[in-house]
């Protein structure tokens, strides 16, 4: 097991001569053979050691004596260890994370302190092969990115350094082995056993049928995360070249050519997405998924030129013709007009839509969602557009053209919406309706003909 380890090192360049190494120890098996490994190779790799841990307070005594276990283990080995209790509870409560993301946040905020104390270049967890199957597998089952699908990484930027994970060459067993050799009698951690958690599913339905098919499946689908990870990180900076031609971002607001970012090849585009969204979020909130992604490329492809996508946290996709602009800006100000045709369905920069029919009978449709007009008196092509200053309409039942900002005042129509809120005018330039809110004068009277358009106003 220590050649393979060593070498894994070697590859990936986990260690730098003379550097302080802060390994996370939660007092299991894992991180524990970790410590002890580091501890008896220390002269080899010219590293100074710091242990690290947390007791999250979410399992009383028992996670309190696992701390003191730590402390002792490295006692009597004159290891420098951190030891810290966080409340993750309370933070969970202010937060209202889940138990592990809430958990991984103190966690992560701790070593950073650590490192940062002990001007460490590395954090190194004891994640292992069998860990990575389950990540890739786990992924792969509920649908994740493309960076996701390459699992857990062997060395990620972390803090003032680099996370490293030198066990991910290894599974459980030789851990175990390695455990047993040298007499290292680690704590166990009872959550670790129950199939409420999906890894653990994972862990005691899957792993053991793969080990089963292939004791060393560890290391091929260590392979395949390192390929995958190769692979992504060229493809990444492939689309951020293309990207520059194609996008343009400021404040917080990314605008892209929709042609020129289609003409990118397939892979390309959906990095792209992902690329915009890594922007503008910065950190992905949990609820940001692949099926984003293709909501926001089939939105792009789709033949109607406007309309708006809401992502999470208030980001918003507004497509107008061939612009489309990522944004969190709540304010919209641009002005716009449609041709609508007969029959037709529009979706409006606010997210709503017209729908146009053309019928053979006089529909009973009640409300000011819908509207009917006689198709033989009506002119067309009919437009959709924002409000123009002194804009008036007749409106049914009255005798004068009555002012639309009147209208709209009436109507309780809140500020914040009016500029943005669709009118229709036919082929003549004549008001003839504003969804939602008012009829005009041009609605059908004779309820016997055979030829009317119907059109409808459907709110998000
Ligand atoms: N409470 C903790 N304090 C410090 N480091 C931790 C703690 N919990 C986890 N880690 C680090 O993160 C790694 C992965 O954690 P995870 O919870 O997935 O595994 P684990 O079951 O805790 O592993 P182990 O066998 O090391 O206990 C651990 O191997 C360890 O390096």
């Amino acid at each position: 097991m220590l050649e393979v380890v060593h070498e894994f090192i070697e590859k990936h360049q986990l260690l730098e001569r003379g550097t302080t190494v802060v390994v996370g120890v939660s007092g299991g098996p894992d991180s524990l053979a970790l410590l002890h490994f580091l501890w008896s190779q220390k002269e080899r790799y010219d590293i100074q050691l710091v242990a690290a841990h947390v007791d999250h307070m979410l399992r009383g005594k028992q996670s309190e004596e696992d701390m003191y276990f730590v402390k002792h283990f490295c006692e009597q080995r004159s290891i420098i260890c951190e030891a810290t209790q966080l409340n993750v509870p309370v933070y969970i409560e202010q937060t209202g994370k889940g138990v592990q993301e809430a958990a991984r946040d103190c966690r992560y905020t701790f070593f950073k302190q650590v490192m940062s104390k002990y001007h460490a270049h590395y954090v190194a967890l004891g994640h292992h092969g069998d860990d990575q199957i389950e990540t890739v597998l786990m992924r792969l089952v509920r649908g994740s990115t493309t960076r996701g699908y390459a699992g857990i990484p062997v060395k990620r930027p972390f803090g003032s350094g680099y996370i490293v994970r030198p066990f991910l060459c290894i599974d459980r067993r030789q851990i175990e082995q390695y455990c047993r050799q040298n007499g290292l009698h680690a704590r166990h951690d009872p959550s670790n056993e129950k199939d409420d958690y999906t890894r653990n599913r994972f862990r005691h339905f899957v792993l053991p049928f793969l080990k089963k098919e292939n004791i060393r499946a560890h290391e091929h689908i260590q392979q395949f995360s390192e390929m995958m990870s190769e692979d992504e990180a060229f493809l990444e900076q492939l689309t951020k070249e293309k990207l520059k031609h194609v996008a343009d971002q400021k404040e917080g607001c990314v605008r892209i050519d929709i042609l020129s970012f289609m003409s990118m090849p397939k892979p390309l585009q959906r990095r792209g997405i992902q690329l915009i969204l890594n922007y503008l979020y910065g950190n992905v909130p949990s609820s940001l998924s692949s099926i984003h992604i293709n909501q926001a490329l089939q939105f792009l492809k789709r033949q109607h030129p406007s309309g708006v996508l809401h992502f999470p946290n208030g980001l918003k996709v507004i497509r107008q013709y061939e612009v489309c602009i990522f944004t969190f800006q709540q304010e919209q100000t641009s002005e716009y007009e449609f041709l609508f045709h007969v029959p037709d369905t529009l979706i409006l920069p606010n997210g709503c839509q017209l729908i146009s029919q053309l019928v053979d009978h006089y529909p009973f449709v009640e409300g000011d969602d819908y509207v009917v007009f006689d198709a033989d008196q009506l002119r067309l092509p009919l437009r959709v557009r924002t409000r123009n200053h002194g804009d008036r309409m007749k409106v049914k039942g009255m005798e004068h053209p009555k002012k639309v900002s009147r209208i709209f005042i009436d109507e309780k129509i809140p500020a914040s919406e009016r500029a943005q809120w669709p009118i229709v005018e036919d082929a003549n330039g004549n008001i003839i309706w504003i969804p939602g809110v008012k009829k005009s004068a041009y609605t059908a009277t004779n309820i016997t003909k055979n030829r009317y358009i119907v059109l409808h106003y459907k709110k998000q």
